[in-house]
């Protein structure tokens, strides 16, 4: 007798909104779920159902149970956009062997805002009365707090001696490039509103895709994939720099950025990391011809724009498991970079540098590379991660304050 549990039977209804105003103060406080960009995205409340995954397979696995979840559920979807019908939030820990779960999770009420269109999905489980799914009202923030954020495992020391040590591999011909992160940590009072952090970071970076799931928070600027009605799109970021004091400076940063062979280096590894990982999946895959400079509040950043015809069906979660993890957040070659990560990096990433996002009862979805975030942990333990990608021109000390830039909209948000 098998003794896999059987498939929930979910029952969801997304109807239309004449209009919804903020989403953050709609959503729970302490377990907020969230997926915005530019003031538009979706907002989920409750849990009608959560699948964890864990293991080298978990992208595959959720795939597999995702289908199976779709297949059993009754949708009624009038509108038919991106994040109407049956949805799920989900965030992928970064490492095979990562303690921390992957979720789906499907919440009981979405509440979302897209191109002028507002709407509310409900999700009740079989057998379960679907009017115990109350519409919610905009609740005021908790109480303000303010938490400092110091290094964990890695102290700056420990941080510039790792990259030392992967310039010397890269020297010796072992791999190309390689991603290494450090880690803060805090502690926050008993309590506290996450909200006010994800309300900071969303206004803050409203060009990023703000996100928070089961407890992970965060504001990337990178699309890991997006999958919409038979396109395929991905932004691909990697190279950095600083903003500039004035005008005139800020420029001189960019254009030294757009020319600098090491970022552009740095760059092209995570594009054709991309482009490899999408081909066999797409048609007419197109990149920008060179890579444009992306203007963030803290810092500039080396992009490219990738996009396509999906050839083969695939949806968005078939795609995070053939991306990730891409020479972004990883290395050059993906096995080599793996294995110094694992060397030189003595903590566990958790979801950091993972796929966030959602995916619909289609298999379309939209994902970040988990970048700028934070993991709050229950306790109000509270992690957060940056890296760089180091390449054979990468400097210790540069790179050091590299990863100061990229934790600013959690610092920031946080303190
Ligand atoms: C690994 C991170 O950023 C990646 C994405 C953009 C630029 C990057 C870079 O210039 O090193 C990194 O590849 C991070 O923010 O923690």
């Amino acid at each position: 007798m098998s003794d896999t549990p059987p498939v929930p039977r979910l029952h969801v209804e997304t109807t239309r909104v004449d209009d919804l105003k903020l989403l953050i103060p709609l959503i729970d406080p302490r377990h907020p779920l969230i997926w915005m960009r530019k003031g538009q995205g979706i907002a989920g409340i409750g849990e009608a159902l959560r699948l964890e995954f864990s293991g080298p397979d978990r992208m595959l696995d959720a795939c597999a149970a995702w289908k199976e979840v779709v297949d059993a559920a009754t949708v009624t979807d009038p509108i038919s956009a991106p994040g109407t019908g049956l949805v799920a939030f989900g965030t992928f820990a970064f490492a095979d062997d990562s303690a921390a779960s992957s979720v789906l999770i499907v919440p009981r009420l979405v509440l979302g805002k897209r191109d002028g269109r507002f709407w509310i999905t409900r999700t009740s489980v079989e057998g379960e009365d679907p009017a115990s799914v109350v519409t919610p009202t905009a609740r005021p923030l908790g109480p303000e707090y303010r938490i400092s954020l110091l290094p964990g495992a890695v102290s700056a020391e420990g941080f510039r001696a790792s990259v030392d040590a992967a310039i010397a591999r890269i020297a010796d011909q072992q791999l190309s490039k390689v991603v290494l992160a450090r880690d803060l940590t805090g502690h926050l009072p008993a309590g506290s509103d996450l909200r006010r952090p994800l309300t900071d970071l969303a206004l803050g970076y409203p060009d990023c895709w703000t996100y928070a799931v089961d407890g992970f928070v965060g504001s990337s600027p990178e699309t890991l994939v997006r999958v919409d009605h038979g396109t395929v799109s991905a932004r691909v970021l990697a190279g950095t720099t600083s903003r500039g004091t004035d005008a005139e400076a800020d420029q001189e940063k960019a254009v030294a950025l757009a020319t600098s062979t090491k970022d552009l280096d740095e760059h092209g590894y995570a594009v054709t990391s991309v482009m490899a990982a999408l081909t066999p999946h797409s048609r007419n895959l197109t990149v920008s011809e060179i890579p444009f400079t992306l203007k963030l509040p803290n810092l500039w950043h080396l992009a490219s724009d990738i996009e396509g015809t999906l050839s083969d069906g695939s949806t968005s979660l078939d795609l995070i498991a053939a991306l990730h993890p891409t020479a972004a957040v990883a290395g050059t070659p993906t096995s080599s970079a793996l294995a110094l990560i694992h060397e030189l990096e003595p903590f566990d990433r958790g979801r950091y540098a993972g796929p966030v996002g959602w995916v619909g009862a289609d298999g379309d979805g939209e994902w970040a590379v988990a970048l700028r975030s934070a993991q709050v942990d229950e306790s109000g333990d509270i992690t957060a991660f940056a890296g760089c990608g180091i390449v054979t021109d990468s400097d210790p000390e540069h790179e050091y304050l590299e990863t100061k830039m990229k934790f600013r909209p959690i610092v920031e948000a946080f303190g």
